[in-house]
C-alpha cells in the first residue's frame, strides 16, 4: 500500500466547439459541482475556452490532467436529447463533433447574463426651478422605467442635452431602474381562433393534433396542394402541443428567403405573441436574446432557417419543417447537412412529432410515406372559391419570340388580356442580372472570373460583371480582355433586367417591376415589392425563384414561365434531382397563381413540350411523375433507394489535385455493395483559385455509408495544402 494514496477526484470529458473528433479529459476541484451537459471554461494551451461536459468519470487518471477553470452558472444545461443529437448528427455527416457542438453554441455571449441598461420614468413631485429645457423633457418622459426609454433616448426626443437630464435625475425628478437589455418574448397564446377550417382542412389539423397528444415519434407528412392551407393546418398543431404542455417549445423551419413580414403577421395574429426568429441576417444582439430565451424555455415558437435546428430547446415537442422540399435546406459549406432529415433525427431523439409540409413532396419523403414509415395527410382542394390554376404550354418551336426577345406570342396576348383586365402577372425567370453570359464579337472569348471556372453575368443596372458562385465583381471592361478588341463584348442569353427591358418596350406605361436578389438585398426592399404587389401598384413582378415560392397575391391570375427547360439543360453534371427540382418549381410557381376568387393560369414556355415533368405539369399529375423518378432511381439504386456519398478534393494545382485524387481512391476500403465512380474533374474544375477533383460513392441501403467514407478518410494521409470535403446525400453536384 502505497503511503500517499492518489486521492479521489472527479474527471470531466468536455467537448470543445472547434475541429476536434471527441472531448478531453480535466480534472474537477473538490469543491466543484458539474453536471453533465454543463457549459464550463477549460484551458487550452495558453488560452481558456467554453466547451460542455460531455461525460463524467471518476478518477485518478493515469496523465496529468489540467483542472476545469470555472463554471457558466448562468448558461442553461444542454439537455441529454440534444447532446445525443450532437453525437449522432456528427456521426452521419462525417463532421468532427466539435464542430457540430459548434452549431449548437451560434451565440457566446448568451451563456453570460443580459447585459443590463438603467431606463429613467418620472417621478412624483415637480421639482422647484423648471427651465423650458427641463419642462419638455418632463412632459414626455414616460411614467414608469418599463416604458424602456435610456436617458440618451430622452434626451434626443426632448432634443435636450444630457446635462438636462442629468440634472433632473440629481434633483430627483426622474428615477433610474436597471433592467436586462435582453427582454423575454411574449407567451403565445393557444386559445385564439384561427379560420374555419374546410372539413378536409379540419381532418388534417386533427390527425396532427392526436400525434402531438402522443407525446411520441411520429413522423408526418402534410402533402397538400399549393394554397390549400397547410399553413392553418399546422397552425392548430402548433396550438395544441402549447394546450397539452405549458413549457412546449415549437420550432418552424422555413427556407431562409420566406421568413418574410407577411409570415410574421400570419403568426403575429394566430398566436397574439410574435414569434422569436433565427436567420443569417440577425444581429449579434438578437441572436444572443433567442439564443438565451429558448435555452431558458421562455421562448415557445421559434420560427428560422436550417440551423436553428441547433437551438437549445429545453421541451421541443413539435417541428415544422415548411416546403420540406425546398434546396435550401441543404448546407453545402461548413458542417454539409440536410436540415430536413436532421430535423426528423432530432424529433425520433426527443420522442416529438415532425410534420414534413409541402406541395411538392421531396421523392425521399414521398417513398418513406408510400412505404408507411411516415404519416400521410393530404389536403386536396384550395378553401372556398379558390381553385388550382390552368396549365397551358407555349411550345417554343411553334410559337417562336421575336429575334432577340424571350416572349412567345401566346405568352404576350395573355399578358395583355391581364393587363386589361386589372390583374397582375408574374413573369418566372431563374436568371439574375442581364445576360447569363458575356462573350466577344471579335474572338469569341466568353468571360470567367480570374479564379473559378464559371462564366461571368452581366449587371446592367450597377454595370457589372458577377460571378454567382464566389461573387467576384468587376466592372464591365471597354476592351475585350482576350483579344483587346473595342466595344465587343456583348451579353448573351436572357436574365431578368433584360426580360423586363423587354416587357417596358411591349406594354409602355405598365408598372414592372423586377423580383430577385439583387433588388430584395434588404429585409426593407423585400417587404416593399412584397407589399406593392399585395397593394396592386405592380402589374408585371419579374422574378426569380424568390418569386415563386410561398406567397400570396389575392390578384395575381396569370404566371409565365419563361425558360421552363433550364433546369433540365446539361452543364450541371449528373444531377439526380434535376427533374424533380424543375417539376416542383414549376408547380411552386405556377401555385401562386388564382389563391383567392379570381381563376389564375400559367403558361408554361418549353422546347421540350413532351419531357416527363412538362407532361406532368399539365395534366396535373403529380404522382405519376413522382413515382417514374422513383423507377428510375430505384434501377440505379440511387437514394432513397441507396445511399450516396460526394468527395471533393482540392489542392493548389492541378497536378497536386490529381496525384491526391488517385492516392485517395487507392485507399478506399473493400466493402461489398460500395461502387466509386471517379476521381473526375468537378463540373466547376477550378473554385477559387483550388483545382477541384470528384468522387462518387454508391452504396447499398443496408451499408453504414458515413462510416465507411470517415474510416476511408482517417486511414489516408495527405499534404497538408491538400483539402477533402466529404458530403453524405449531395444536392450539388458541381
Ligand atoms: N379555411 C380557410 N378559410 C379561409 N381562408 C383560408 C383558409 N385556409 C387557408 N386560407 C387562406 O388561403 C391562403 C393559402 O393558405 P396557406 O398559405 O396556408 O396555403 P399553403 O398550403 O401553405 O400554400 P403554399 O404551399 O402555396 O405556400 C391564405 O391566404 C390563407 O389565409
Ligand atoms: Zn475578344
Amino acid at each position: 500500500m502505497s503511503l500517499f494514496p492518489e486521492p479521489d477526484y472527479q474527471i470531466a470529458s468536455v467537448l470543445l466547439p472547434m475541429p476536434l473528433p471527441e472531448a478531453f479529459d480535466y480534472r474537477l476541484h473538490e469543491d466543484m459541482k458539474v453536471e453533465l451537459g454543463q457549459f464550463v471554461t477549460v484551458p487550452l494551451g495558453a488560452r481558456s475556452v467554453t466547451g460542455v461536459v460531455w461525460s463524467l468519470k471518476d478518477g485518478p487518471s493515469k496523465r496529468p490532467l489540467k483542472y476545469v477553470e470555472s463554471v457558466l452558472e448562468s448558461a442553461p444545461l444542454l439537455p441529454q436529447v440534444i447532446r445525443d443529437f450532437v453525437d449522432r448528427s456528427a456521426k452521419y455527416t462525417c463532421t468532427p463533433l466539435g464542430n457540430m457542438l459548434a452549431m449548437c453554441m451560434r451565440s457566446r455571449d448568451a451563456l453570460l447574463p443580459s447585459p443590463v441598461e438603467n431606463y429613467v420614468f418620472k417621478k412624483q413631485g415637480a421639482p422647484s426651478r423648471l427651465t423650458p429645457a427641463r419642462q419638455k423633457v418632463l412632459s414626455i418622459a414616460p411614467d414608469t422605467a418599463q416604458a424602456g426609454i435610456t436617458a440618451a433616448e430622452l434626451a434626443r426626443q426632448a432634443g435636450v442635452s444630457a446635462g438636462v437630464i442629468k440634472g433632473l435625475i440629481e434633483a430627483d425628478a426622474l428615477g433610474q431602474e436597471e433592467f436586462p437589455i435582453d427582454k423575454p418574448f411574449r407567451k403565445p397564446n393557444s386559445e385564439l381562433k384561427g379560420f374555419d377550417l374546410t372539413d378536409e382542412q379540419q381532418a388534417g389539423a386533427d390527425a396532427l393534433c392526436e400525434a402531438v397528444r402522443s407525446q411520441t415519434f411520429k413522423p408526418i407528412l402534410l402533402d397538400g396542394v399549393t394554397g390549400s392551407g397547410k399553413t392553418e393546418v399546422y397552425f392548430e398543431a402548433i396550438a395544441e402541443a402549447l394546450r397539452i404542455d405549458q413549457t412546449a417549445q415549437i420550432l418552424v423551419l422555413l427556407p431562409e428567403i420566406a421568413l418574410t413580414q407577411a409570415v410574421r403577421e400570419r403568426f403575429e395574429n394566430r398566436f397574439g405573441a410574435a414569434p422569436a426568429e433565427w436567420h443569417s441576417n440577425a444581429t449579434q444582439k438578437e441572436r444572443r436574446r433567442v439564443w438565451r430565451e429558448v435555452g431558458a424555455g421562455r421562448a415557445q415558437i421559434v420560427v428560422g432557417a436550417r440551423s436553428a435546428l441547433f437551438l437549445p430547446f429545453q421541451n421541443l415537442r413539435l417541428i415544422i419543417v415548411d416546403e420540406e422540399h425546398d434546396g435550401s435546406y441543404k448546407q453545402d459549406e461548413g458542417a454539409v447537412y440536410q436540415g430536413r432529415d436532421l430535423s426528423v433525427m432530432r424529433a425520433h431523439i426527443g420522442a416529438a412529432t415532425v410534420v414534413l409540409a409541402s406541395a411538392t413532396p421531396s421523392l425521399e419523403t414521398l417513398a418513406n410515406a408510400y412505404q408507411g414509415r411516415y404519416q400521410h395527410i393530404k389536403l386536396l382542394a384550395r378553401p372556398g372559391a379558390a381553385v388550382l390554376p390552368d396549365i397551358l404550354l407555349a411550345d417554343m418551336k411553334q410559337n417562336p419570340p421575336a429575334k432577340d426577345c424571350w416572349l412567345s406570342p401566346l405568352l404576350i396576348d395573355a399578358l395583355e388580356q391581364n393587363l386589361d383586365a386589372g390583374e397582375q402577372s408574374l413573369l418566372y425567370l431563374n436568371r439574375r442580372g442581364y445576360a447569363p453570359l458575356v462573350i466577344c464579337k471579335g474572338c469569341g472569348e466568353r468571360l470567367k472570373a480570374p479564379d473559378t471556372e464559371s462564366w461571368l453575368t452581366e449587371h446592367r443596372y450597377t454595370g457589372m460583371l458577377v460571378c454567382h458562385l464566389t461573387g467576384f465583381m468587376m466592372k464591365k471592361p471597354v476592351n475585350c480582355p482576350h483579344c483587346g478588341a473595342a466595344d465587343s463584348l456583348m451579353g448573351v442569353g436572357p436574365g431578368v433586367e433584360r426580360l423586363a427591358e423587354e416587357v417596358r418596350g411591349l406594354f409602355q406605361g405598365a408598372r414592372v417591376e423586377v423580383f430577385s436578389s439583387d433588388t430584395a438585398k434588404s429585409p426593407e426592399e423585400l417587404n416593399g415589392i412584397i407589399h406593392r404587389m399585395e397593394q396592386g401598384q405592380v402589374d408585371i413582378l419579374i422574378g426569380t425563384q424568390i418569386a415563386a415560392k410561398g406567397h400570396n397575391f389575392p390578384n395575381l391570375t396569370l404566371v409565365g414561365a419563361v425558360d421552363a427547360d433550364s433546369g433540365l439543360k446539361g452543364g450541371q453534371g449528373s444531377d439526380l434531382r434535376a427533374g424533380e427540382r424543375t417539376f416542383q418549381l414549376l408547380s411552386q410557381v405556377s401555385g401562386r397563381a388564382g389563391r383567392a376568387d379570381k381563376p389564375g393560369r400559367a403558361i408554361i414556355q418549353t422546347y421540350a413540350p413532351d419531357s416527363p415533368s412538362i407532361q406532368a405539369l399539365l395534366a396535373n399529375d403529380r404522382d405519376w411523375f413522382m413515382e417514374l423518378e422513383m423507377k428510375s432511381r430505384e434501377d440505379l439504386g440511387f437514394p432513397p433507394f441507396g445511399r450516396l456519398a460526394a468527395v471533393v478534393i482540392s489542392a493548389e494545382n492541378s497536378l497536386a489535385a490529381d496525384d491526391a485524387a488517385s492516392a485517395f481512391v487507392q485507399g478506399a476500403p473493400n466493402v461489398d455493395g460500395v461502387d466509386i465512380w471517379g476521381p473526375a474533374p468537378a463540373p466547376i474544375a477550378v473554385l477559387r483559385g483550388r483545382h477541384r477533383r470528384r468522387l462518387l460513392i454508391r452504396s447499398n441501403r443496408n451499408v453504414d455509408l458515413s462510416a465507411y467514407v470517415s474510416s476511408w478518410r482517417e486511414r489516408i494521409k495527405l499534404s497538408s495544402s491538400v483539402r477533402v470535403s466529404l458530403d453524405i446525400e449531395p444536392y450539388s453536384f458541381m
